[in-house]
């Protein structure tokens, strides 16, 4: 059997690793005049600067050699033509289809699934341009106001992050809230504001299976039943973006407002489909087009690039560096842009879910670590928090700054003071400062020791394309990663065990529940106490459940 770790490149990547983990990363900019040419690329309106790190010219060598010698060609091909990559889930992984702006198919059992995809996208258009101009009416006539996107995971954080991304972008007579927590603060707050009349409501989920967004959807009804309409206009409030149709329907959708997507769509890569509905909402169908148009040049660049011009590859081999042979563990992701703040959450999930496996697709363990720790906040926020220690403090975090370089019309000395500071902080990570005892050998509490690296990527401007761009750029990177690892990216079962085990435990809040261990056993003792009008009803669910075993497993997302 294969296995990575013993490969000559890898252990080359070893043995290199030892050789240059004293160099320091301004002594190759000293060395080699041409590096910041050399390594920075751009492509359609991104620019990445990939110079700052601590890898050398023949670091970079190996690392390619390691994505030329893994299945990857094979595995990109695989996935864009749709070939079951999940395998754990038997299917094949599409989400670059819902982008495919080209004229070619995409076959799933060998069927075209690009004009379905197109139904969709109509039905996506027309929905929002009734709802934009006023055409949509609620039940009593009033045009619509506020959009309310009740979803969690991959149904809240891609749609969630790209509104508030292109909020300059937004009707100017909509506003959009999204309701994830099961806290029911959460929706209680957002509803508190709200007019039933004129609020519509997106139930999104992929499985209409997932706990917190049922219990919100229930009470976000309840909630316009108690205030506003009747049953029967439930209908004119409420739509779904889901795969089960039966599901929505039974909620009281009308079939004509589920907008369909599909199993090969996974959850944190399924913006670009009826998901993305709150994002053509806000800011057009044109403009949702825009970023699916941003996300597909990014995937033909993907697809065309030499690797050693490949902005997702590269983005992913120097991850791999300091994960797998530096030992960094997290990852952190430091957006100079407001309108990014939702980023890191999203970056947080596409990676951390992908790539959070410790077993190759084969099902046998790995000895090699795999997708890092990600995390971040927007700068310079973060420079008045955290930055200190990343700076001077023992861990070792590579950093990726993310900003637009167009000002905001009226705010350009903000615009500057925002970027500069992204400039200096970045070279302030790389330089260091020495201390005045320094010569003496002591430890200097004034000093930073610098040589921490950072990734620069510039976005024009932060328009819908550029943003499809960017995302489709993460996609990807953590793609490949996840191929040299050998891992699947698109499963989640860590999150499956959790959705189940919390049914179980909700159906035991009042039986004997010996089985589960001594904390959780008195624990759920303390909950239960609060809760005793849940006990019968868990229990009578309880009794239906075991008495319908054997029905169909629900799909996971
Ligand atoms: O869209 P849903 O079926 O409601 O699933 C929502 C989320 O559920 C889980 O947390 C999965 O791990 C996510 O990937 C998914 O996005």
């Amino acid at each position: 059997m294969f296995q990575l770790t013993r490969s000559v490149i890898w252990q080359a990547l070893e043995r290199l690793h030892q050789q240059t983990r004293d160099d320091r990363i301004r002594d190759y900019f000293r060395a080699d005049p041409q590096r910041f040419e050399q390594m920075s690329l751009r492509v359609g309106g991104l620019f990445l600067d990939y110079s700052k790190h601590q890898v050398s010219d023949q670091v970079l060598a190996k690392l390619l050699e390691l994505a030329d010698h893994s299945a990857l060609v094979q595995r990109r091909a695989q996935m864009f033509s749709g070939d079951i990559i999940n395998v754990t889930e038997d299917r094949p992984v599409l989400h670059t289809a819902l982008r495919n702006l080209s004229d070619e198919p995409v076959y799933v059992d060998g069927e075209d699934v690009m004009p379905e995809i197109q139904r969709t996208r109509e039905q996506i258009k027309r929905f929002s341009e009734a709802v934009r101009s006023g055409e949509w009416k609620g039940y009593s006539g009033k045009r619509i106001k506020d959009v309310v996107n009740i979803g969690i995971g991959g149904s809240d954080l891609g749609p969630n992050m790209a509104c508030r991304a292109l909020l300059k972008y937004r009707h100017p007579e909509l506003s959009f809230h999204f309701v994830s927590n099961v806290d029911g603060t959460h929706i209680q707050k957002v509803l508190s504001r709200l007019d039933p009349a004129t609020t519509l409501f997106i139930v999104s989920t992929k499985t209409f299976s997932t706990q917190e967004t049922l219990l919100n959807a229930k009470s976000a009804r309840r909630w316009f039943l108690d205030n506003a309409g009747e049953d029967a206009d439930v209908g004119a409030h409420f739509i779904a973006a889901s795969t089960n149709r039966r599901a929505a329907m039974a909620f009281g959708i009308r079939e004509e407002n589920v907008f369909e997507f599909w199993a090969w769509v996974g959850g944190r890569y399924s913006m670009w489909s009826s998901i993305g509905l709150p994002i053509a909402l806000s800011i057009g169908f044109e403009g949702f087009m825009e970023l699916l148009e941003g996300a597909h040049e990014m995937d033909r660049h993907f697809i065309e690039a030499p690797f050693a011009e490949n902005m997702p590859v590269l983005m992913a081999l120097i991850g791999i560096w300091y994960i797998n042979f530096v030992g960094a563990e997290t990852q952190a992701v430091v957006p100079y842009d407001q309108a990014l703040h939702q980023l890191p959450s999203f970056l947080q999930q596409l990676d951390m879910e992908s790539n959070g496996k410790s077993v190759d697709i084969f099902g046998h363990p790995v000895n090699y670590k795999t997708g890092p720790i990600v995390w971040g906040q927007t700068g310079s926020n973060g420079q008045h928090a955290f930055f200190q220690l990343l700076h001077q403090g023992t861990r070792y975090v590579p950093i990726d700054f993310i900003a637009s370089l167009k000002p905001e019309p009226g705010f350009e000395d903000h615009h500057f003071a925002l970027l500069t500071n992204m400039l200096a902080q970045a070279n302030a990570f790389m330089e260091g400062s020495q201390g005045d005892n320094q010569e003496h050998g002591q430890h200097d509490p004034y000093s930073c020791p610098g040589n921490r690296p950072s990734s620069t990527l510039l976005l024009d401007e932060l328009t819908p394309k550029n943003l499809g761009a960017l995302i489709a750029l993460y996609e990807h990177k953590v793609f490949v990663q996840g191929v040299i690892w050998n891992i699947n990216s698109f499963d989640q079962w860590g999150v499956q065990l959790g959705k189940r085990i919390a049914g179980e435990i909700s159906e035991r809040i009042d039986t004997n529940a010996s089985d589960f261990d001594a904390s959780t056993q008195g624990l759920l003792q303390l909950v239960r106490d609060h809760f005793p009008h849940h006990a019968t009803s868990a229990n009578d669910k309880a009794k239906a459940k075991t008495k319908g075993k054997g029905g169909k497993q629900e799909t996971s997302s």
